[in-house]
């Protein structure tokens, strides 16, 4: 099977936040990623709602209810009570819980599956018996991968920042692909499937899927809306030539 993509929405979100205005449309950019194929949507909502905010929820999932049944919702986050209220409303099909303190910029570590497992189990138990599936953000280290599967998670997300913090130096992005290609085989060996995410790009993606073929899904967010941005702008400055009566 192919790795599939699901788009992540932040940065479209945080792009409509600069104004009181309705553009960038968070599901009208959604809607684009899934008429493009996109396998599915990602939202990271954050506690201040800095980019996703907690009302996008209801509306990504009727996007995806009346035009794109079948599509996949990934709601990712730490799980307060609050953040656990919004996902059971939004009925994902996939949550994915990052160990992120709601100070952070942006997610930088996996979890701690040793530490955490008394805190995690309940919590997996009950979004599965919710409808979910549950995903848990993972730094690429082989010997975690046991106390992860302990969790009763269905999937990791193995962060990617540091190999997508490589651009320009190929033998550290190797390092790197290693480091996460020896997770995810630690990972299915003990039948984990394998998410994958932060920092990825059209540049970096083939060698992570080559390292990895059973990758099940990549979400990606801040290099997608950059590669959007730059192949967007000539036809949307030739369409503003012409709005302007230019005759483009
Ligand atoms: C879990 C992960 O790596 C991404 O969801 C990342 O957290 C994106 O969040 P921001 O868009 O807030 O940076
Ligand atoms: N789950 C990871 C994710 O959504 C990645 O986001 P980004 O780093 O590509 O913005």
């Amino acid at each position: 099977m192919p790795t599939e993509l699901s788009v992540n929405l932040n940065a479209v979100a945080m792009l409509r936040n600069r104004r009181d205005l309705p553009w960038p449309s968070v599901t009208g950019l959604g809607r684009i990623a899934l008429e493009a194929g996109a396998h599915g949507l990602t939202v990271h909502p954050r506690p201040d709602q800095r980019h996703i905010r907690f009302s996008d929820l209801p509306e990504i999932r009727r996007l995806i209810d009346t035009e794109f049944p079948g599509a996949e919702f990934n709601i990712e986050g730490y799980p307060t009570p609050e953040f656990l209220e919004l996902v059971r409303a939004a009925r994902p099909e996939q949550v994915t819980l990052v160990p992120d303190d709601p100070s952070q910029p942006t997610s930088d570590h996996g979890w701690d599956f040793v530490a955490e497992a008394a805190f995690l189990k309940p919590i997996v138990t009950a979004l599965k018996g919710e409808g979910a599936r549950v995903s848990l953000f993972a730094d690429p280290e082989p010997e975690a991968m046991t106390a992860a599967a302990a969790t009763g998670c269905d999937r990791v997300e193995l962060y990617t920042g540091p190999y997508g913090a490589t651009h320009g130096d190929a033998d550290a992005a190797a390092r790197e692909i290693e480091r996460l290609g020896r997770a995810a085989d630690a990972a299915l060996a003990t039948g984990l499937g394998i998410n994958a995410g932060h920092d990825l790009t059209v540049a970096n993606l083939p060698a992570l899927v080559a390292r990895i073929p059973h990758l099940a899904e990549v979400s990606i967010g801040h290099g997608l809306t950059a590669d959007a941005l730059e192949h967007g702008m000539a036809e949307t400055v030739r369409r503003f030539r012409r709005a302007c009566g230019q005759s483009v």
